[in-house]
């Protein structure tokens, strides 16, 4: 035989009866059926007696929907008239009764327990009674009669000998179907109705399974099964096909609501093994849960992460405890004489504190209490007052694979670091199944979500992104995501979600990821206002695992942010060179900032677009070389500009025109002063190893100065009057076989740029289009520099650049 239990959601509705008997018709052998009340009634009935006890009327609506309910759940779910007019009247004498007591606490205006019992006890009572008539064969039982409690703490617990005995007795010989209500007990020294607590049903489901040697308990949900984490905030969390019973009861006892955690103690010391079903969806094969372990290969180590929202640290603390023994009996004594409930705790093994876990509401006793209980210790300065730590929040991952595994507690404390969240006490069993620990509550889901990633999803790796600027280069760049996006995650198990879009004047945050098939449009309907202080704010608010902040933009106020985001680990990748070549101190705390927090700050395309400049000379360093000279052409605009112009093509014409094919910076001027090209020859001075200021850069410029004040429109009109003098020195330079070049040099960290004038002899004469070029002096590439060349400028170079940039951050291959 086997025992079935159906929770409120599976007996709701009219639909979710009529499954339920299917279901239980389609079984052969005996059953027992327990059902819980018609979902959504215990609550119900539980808010009404406090509302008749308050003296309010307005119980009787409450009562009169109770009515309804039921009635309508007869009328759709017992075709037989017959049946039906007999059912309803049944129905409306356990009604009735109901009411007379809803009425007697209303006038009263009192609500004892035990009457409170009564009430609630309805609910499993109407329930049985209406679906007994529904299955086929069906017999009713009444629970109260053989399941029996007695008090002990001010709770129910069973009475297990008379229990036992009674349930024996009452199903021999055993139905086919037997219907039995949930929840509902009665107390062995009164016979008055008592319950076995909110979830109980699936504890008398437990009972009843092992009283009777059941070959399985099943419990029939609204889920598929256990799940690896709450699906509510970790949208990737699988079904877990198999469970040990202390895993479930690990899971369980630590928030995942699939069973009422006593419900597995009888049925484990039987053996009888627990299928977790969904009566939505039968066919689902559900979780199993029994006593053998088994190792599946290629599976997580862990079985499931569980969390619990309300926890409050309670420290006791001093240095007179070190060593005395029976302090801590006298803690967790005086905890149990209050009625404090402890689900985890943590000493230090100095011993000179203890730290356990108590919901919030228990806190303030628990503080109390406590100081009371030291209250001498105290006073002789021996221990300090008790301090409670509110708004935490308890996190456990389970496994019995964990046993005997090394590198779980690295793994998953590295992650947390990683994702920046401080734990703040934890706690593992030498059974070595639970490793639990308490952090603040505000980073619970990051907590959740950066776990689970490394835990269950090891076969690919998420990267939420930040994406600030859709201009030129961030526009490519979405649109680059967009078309890799599905090979990545095929082919390299990445999931690239952009998370946020953003403008200067708009920002686009979706948590589950934006579809970046028609951004631009979502930007402008329903992107909301929003500045890079905002923006900062909305993403640190999000607190996302695993995230980028990728600027794409030219503003330095969005560089200021990095500091902020970093601090809060998130990565930084920036096109816009603002931050890497501004103070050195701010470039060295930012870089000092992503060492620190095991974070990334890249800037790759900040020098040659998407040439890898800045990586190559990272790994001559790394591997132990030094660079002592630098020779490069390193913008794209001047270099266009001066491989343009010709009797045709004035100057003031190529620099429109390098602006139109997305080489020159949002204001132009940046790159024909220079200042581009000194903040380039900085970056890469300090990448070597030189404390190198924009201020030290020795500069020969090639236009005046007075043609960079006023506003972009004046440039645009008075560097016409350039074009005449720029013609008369090409031709000069074109008959002495010479070139334009905008060279930038550094030696052993002096740095100068400036025009040159170079002929054919010399390496940059042939430098085509927009292309850059730099030659690397180094120890080791002495004689024979090494040289990079290449498109230096440029929309879709830049865009790879950055997206090399983040892909690195991933570490894929
Ligand atoms: N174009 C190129 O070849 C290269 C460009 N870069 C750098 O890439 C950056 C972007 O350049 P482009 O795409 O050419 O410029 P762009 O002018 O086409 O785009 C800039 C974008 O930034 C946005 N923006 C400005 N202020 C903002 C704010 N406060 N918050 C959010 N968004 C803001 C604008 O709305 C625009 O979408 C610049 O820093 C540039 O130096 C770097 C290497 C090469
Ligand atoms: N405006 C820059 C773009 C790359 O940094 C250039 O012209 O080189």
């Amino acid at each position: 035989m086997k025992v079935l239990k159906f929770g409120g959601t599976s007996v709701g509705s009219v639909n979710s009866i009529l499954s339920v008997k299917k279901i239980v018709e389609a079984i052969e052998e005996p059953v027992i059926v327990v059902v819980s009340a018609l979902g959504g009634i215990t609550d119900k009935l539980l808010a009404t007696s406090t509302m008749a006890s308050k003296g309010d009327l307005a119980y009787e609506k409450e009562l009169s929907e109770i009515i309804a309910r039921h009635l309508d759940v007869i009328e759709g779910v017992i075709e037989d008239k017959e049946v039906r007019i007999d059912v309803q009247k049944k129905v409306m004498a356990l009604l009735d009764e109901l009411s007379n007591i809803f009425k007697g606490v209303y006038l009263i205006n009192d609500l004892s327990a035990k009457t409170s019992d009564t009430i609630v006890s309805y609910g499993e009572r109407l329930s049985s009674l209406i679906v007994s008539n529904v299955i086929k064969d069906a017999k009713l039982f009444d629970s109260r009669k053989y399941i029996k409690t007695v008090k002990q703490f001010n709770k129910h617990i069973v009475d297990f000998d008379l229990t036992n005995k009674l349930i024996k007795e009452t199903f021999s010989p055993l139905p086919k179907v037997s219907l039995v209500p949930g929840f509902i007990s009665s107390s062995t020294e009164t016979g008055e109705v008592t319950n076995l607590g909110r979830g109980g049903s699936d504890y008398t489901a437990s009972i009843l399974a092992t009283a009777l040697d059941a070959n399985t308990l099943e419990i029939w949900t609204d889920v598929d099964g256990f799940m690896t984490a709450d699906p509510r905030v970790i949208s990737s969390a699988y079904v877990i096909d198999r469970l040990t019973f202390t895993e479930a009861m690990e899971l369980c006892n630590f928030g995942a609501k699939v069973i009422y955690p006593p419900t597995i103690y009888p049925v484990y010391h039987k053996n009888i093994p627990i299928r977790i079903l969904n009566t939505f969806n039968p066919t689902a094969p559900g979780t199993y849960i029994s006593k053998e372990r088994v190792k599946e290969e290629g599976k997580a180590i862990i079985k499931g992460i569980s969390s619990i929202n309300d926890t409050c640290l309670i420290t006791v603390q001093g240095l007179g405890m070190v060593g005395v023994i029976g302090v801590n009996y006298r803690i967790f004594k005086t905890l149990a004489k209050n009625g404090i409930s402890v689900f985890m705790v943590s000493q230090a093994s100095s011993e000179n504190n203890t730290t356990f876990a108590v919901r919030n509401a228990d806190a303030d006793l628990a503080v109390q209490v406590l100081n009371d209980e030291f209250a001498l210790e105290r006073a002789q300065g021996d221990m300090n007052d008790t301090v409670a730590e509110k708004d935490l929040a308890t996190v456990a991952i389970v496994g019995e694979n964990m046993k005997r595994t090394p590198g779980i507690a690295g793994k998953l404390f590295g992650t947390l670091g990683r994702a920046g969240i401080s734990v703040i006490a934890c706690a593992q069993g030498a059974s070595e199944t639970n490793i639990s620990f308490v952090i603040k509550h505000k980073y619970l889901r990051k907590a959740l979500n950066s776990i689970h990633d490394s835990f269950f999803l090891s076969e690919y790796k998420v990267l939420n992104l930040f994406i600030a600027g859709v201009g030129t280069v961030g526009g490519n760049l979405l649109e680059q995501i967009r078309i890799q996006q599905p090979k990545l995650m095929r082919q390299n198990g990445l999931k690239l979600n952009v998370v946020g879009i953003s403008n200067s004047k708009k920002a686009l945050l979706c948590r589950e990821g934006i579809n970046l098939d028609n951004y631009l449009e979502e930007l402008k309907e329903n992107g909301e206002e929003s500045n890079p202080e905002h923006l900062c704010e909305e993403i640190v608010k999000m607190n996302i695992f695993n995230s980028v902040f990728v600027d794409c933009t030219a503003s330095p106020d969005v560089a200021a942010l990095y500091e902020t985001l970093m601090n809060n680990n998130v990565s930084v990748v920036a096109a816009n060179k603002e931050a890497a070549s501004s103070s050195y101190d701010n470039y060295t705390k930012l870089k000092e900032t992503a060492r620190h927090r095991d974070i990334k700050f890249l800037f790759e395309t900040n020098v040659g677009a998407g040439l890898p400049i800045i990586n190559t000379m990272n790994d001559l360093i790394n591997s132990g070389d030094h660079i002592l000279k630098l020779e490069a052409v390193l913008s794209g605009t001047l270099n266009y500009i001066f491989n343009t112009i010709s009797a045709d093509i004035p100057f003031s014409e190529a620099i429109h025109m390098a602006k139109e094919a997305g080489y020159a910076e949002p204001d132009p001027r940046i790159d024909l002063s220079g200042k581009d090209v000194i903040r380039k020859l900085v970056i890469l001075a300090r990448e070597a190893g030189y404390p190198v200021e924009q201020a030290d850069v020795k500069r020969n410029l090639f236009i005046p100065e007075k043609y960079f004040e006023g506003s972009l429109e004046d440039f645009w009109k008075n560097i016409k009057d350039t074009d005449a003098g720029f013609e008369e020195k090409r031709q000069l330079l074109e008959a002495e076989g010479k070139r334009f070049r905008f060279v930038a040099k550094m030696e052993n960290g002096a740095c100068e740029v400036g025009l040159q004038a170079v002929d054919s002899h010399h390496p940059f004469y042939e430098l085509e289009g927009s292309n850059n070029i730099i030659m690397i002096s180094t120890e080791r590439y002495h004689e024979y520099p090494m040289i990079i060349k290449g498109y230096g400028a440029g929309a879709d170079v830049t865009a790879a650049g950055v997206f090399a940039d983040i892909i690195s951050i991933a570490n894929i291959r």
